[in-house]
């Protein structure tokens, strides 16, 4: 895959099975991104999405294969990936202060406690919480506690986010604020992302591509969605365009249908499945826009 960002390659893995065997999650899986592309993944529970992403964090290994990020082969975490999990993981004895202070000070060792608190403080301000730096996350709404996890997250300026159903515990309301400031923050800083979700709608919004996962176990990419949305989509005209529909739909039909019939077309004799070079799809993008919802 050359040329490409990121760079999924041949990667597997495989658990020991309670028979003694091992179990595939997934083999020779591939997959490519760009730079400041925002990839969503959605396929059914268990078929390996949250694998993919912690051996993208390098919090997991691959049993073969590798993932190659700018050239380099993936060796353990880095401060340029950041992670973002459904649960916030603050550290609850310190302030919203504390928490981001304390990953800017991982990645900026010799920076002055100044510095330090004035950098995380930008990064506070730009999820919103700015005047909520002294509180604890025990004084915070879930919501409030989910912006702080985007603020470190963002703090130590990470060349990809890497998010695992980041907006799933929160209320529909507050998820569509953050969904809104996540989308607005990655394209202004030109964020490579890497999303798990299983909220159709969130990754029609956010996602210039979404990857469908067949179900597991021995899951693999089905198809690659290049979302046919204009570029400069607004949250309040996504469902006027034309092509919203065709895809909603073709991805609703995936998850309902056709995640699971997959394992039983693959088993047709004869039929041949190039893991390198799943089909890219891009439903409704024939279907001309009106020319209000237009980028
Ligand atoms: N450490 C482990 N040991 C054994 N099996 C594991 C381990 N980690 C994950 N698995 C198995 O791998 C499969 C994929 O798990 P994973 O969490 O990646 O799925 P997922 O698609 O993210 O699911 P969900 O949508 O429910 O979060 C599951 O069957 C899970 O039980």
């Amino acid at each position: 895959m050359a040329n490409a960002y990121i760079s999924i390659e041949a990667i597997a893995r495989r658990f020991p099975a309670p028979d003694g065997n091992r179990t595939t999650i997934f083999e020779d899986l591939w997959f490519a991104m760009d730079r400041g592309e925002f990839v969503c993944v959605i396929g059914h529970s268990g078929c390996g999405k949250t694998t993919v992403l912690n051996i993208l964090a390098g919090l997991d290994e691959p049993t073969e294969g590798a993932v190659i990020i700018d050239g380099k082969a993936i060796e353990g975490p880095s401060l340029d990936r950041a992670v973002i999990f459904q649960s916030h993981g603050l550290l609850p004895w310190r302030t919203v202060l504390g928490n981001v202070a304390y990953a800017v000070a991982s990645k900026w060792r010799d920076w002055s406690k100044a510095q330090v608190e004035e950098h995380a403080k930008k990064s506070i301000a730009l999820v919103g919480l700015a005047g909520a730096e002294h509180k604890k996350p025990a004084e915070l709404s879930g919501g409030m506690k989910q912006r702080v996890g985007i603020a470190r997250a963002l703090s130590i300026e990470p060349k990809i986010m890497l998010m695992d159903e980041p907006f799933s515990a929160l209320d529909a309301l507050t998820r569509g604020t953050l969904q809104d400031e996540v989308r607005r923050i990655c394209r202004d800083t030109g964020q490579t992302v890497f999303m798990i979700t299983h909220d159709v709608d969130e990754a029609i919004y956010l996602a210039d591509k979404i990857v469908l996962m067949t179900n597991g176990p021995d899951a693999r990419i089905a198809e690659i969605v290049a979302n046919p949305l204009p570029a400069g989509r607004a949250r309040n005209e996504v469902h006027k365009h034309p092509a919203y529909y065709p895809l909603r739909s073709h991805i609703i039909d995936f998850l309902v249908s056709r995640s699971k019939a997959f394992t039983e077309e693959l088993a047709v004799p004869g039929k041949v499945w190039n893991r390198r070079a799943p089909p890219v799809v891009s439903p409704g993008a024939d279907v001309a826009p009106p020319a209000a919802v237009t980028a």
